[in-house]
């Protein structure tokens, strides 16, 4: 993808104030390993049907950002409200069952279980509902559908990605964390993966962390650059500079 020419960069741009109309909203969030805090009063916003991105080089802090959305770890500081409500105290389940979806770096799938059977686990923030969601992710993911009785484990990367989206979605988010989706899948699966994140495009909100820029830049509506724990650029993938950008992402 070819990037826009260098435009000004919104370092330091004020969190938005009001959270009307946003589906999350994350308040100046500070997070801490122990003592060492590796998040410092970072601010996003997801608009509903959304699909905002997260750029960063390695440890930079994304993925420490969307655990501390999903409540895998706790606030020091800040708050993180969801279509109005404040979850900053809850448990991370509580979170799931108020629509939010969470697919980890590295997938998260039980490799002894089968394919159908991870699938099911999915449906535990829905009261173990199905209405329609499993045919929904089979045809999203044919090939979910034609391995349903195998063992996780044996799938390849780009399958047991597409397993991981699709149990998160059996949950009938509204607003789905992606965490490097990308990462160690072969370019026919990221293309496939791209598809599904543009036709949940307006459906269904997703906050993608990524480092692959033009995977990035092509499915986003809107961008945050983390460095060293903090927001350093925001804006929509048009305006944002593509030197800048290049730097903030060593590549
Ligand atoms: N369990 C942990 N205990 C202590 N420090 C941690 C822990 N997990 C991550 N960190 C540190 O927090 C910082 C942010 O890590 P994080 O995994 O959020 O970065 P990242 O941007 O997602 O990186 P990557 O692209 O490599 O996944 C890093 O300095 C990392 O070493």
């Amino acid at each position: 993808m070819k990037l826009p020419a260098a435009l000004p960069v919104l370092r330091g741009a004020a969190p938005p104030a009001d959270t009307a109309g946003a589906l999350l909203s994350v308040q100046q969030l500070s997070v801490a390993y122990g003592q060492s805090e590796v998040l410092h009063g970072v601010s996003v916003r997801v608009e509903p049907g959304q699909v905002v991105c997260v750029m960063g080089r390695n440890g930079a802090g994304k993925t420490t950002l969307l655990k501390g959305i999903i409540g895998i770890l706790r606030a020091r500081s800040g708050r993180v409200l969801f279509d109005g409500r404040d979850l900053t105290a809850e448990p991370a389940y509580s979170r799931a069952h108020a629509g939010i979806g969470y697919v980890p770096q590295g997938r998260g799938i039980f490799p002894q279980l089968s394919v159908l059977e991870n699938l099911l686990i999915g449906l535990e923030p829905v009261g173990g509902r199905d209405d329609g969601q499993l045919e929904e992710v089979f045809t999203l993911f044919p090939v979910l559908k034609q391995m349903a009785r195998r063992t996780a484990g044996v799938l390849s990367g780009g399958q047991q990605q597409q397993l991981a989206i699709g149990r998160a979605l059996m949950g009938r988010p509204r607003l789905l964390l992606l965490d490097e989706p990308t990462e160690g899948i072969q370019p026919s699966i990221v293309e496939q993966i791209e598809g599904v994140i543009a036709s949940l495009k307006g459906r269904l909100a997703v906050l993608l962390v990524e480092q692959f820029l033009d995977f990035a830049l092509a499915n986003a509506e809107y961008c945050y650059v983390l460095e060293s724990g903090s927001v350093t650029m925001e804006g929509p993938p048009a305006v944002l500079d593509a030197q800048r950008l290049r730097e903030a992402l060593a590549i």
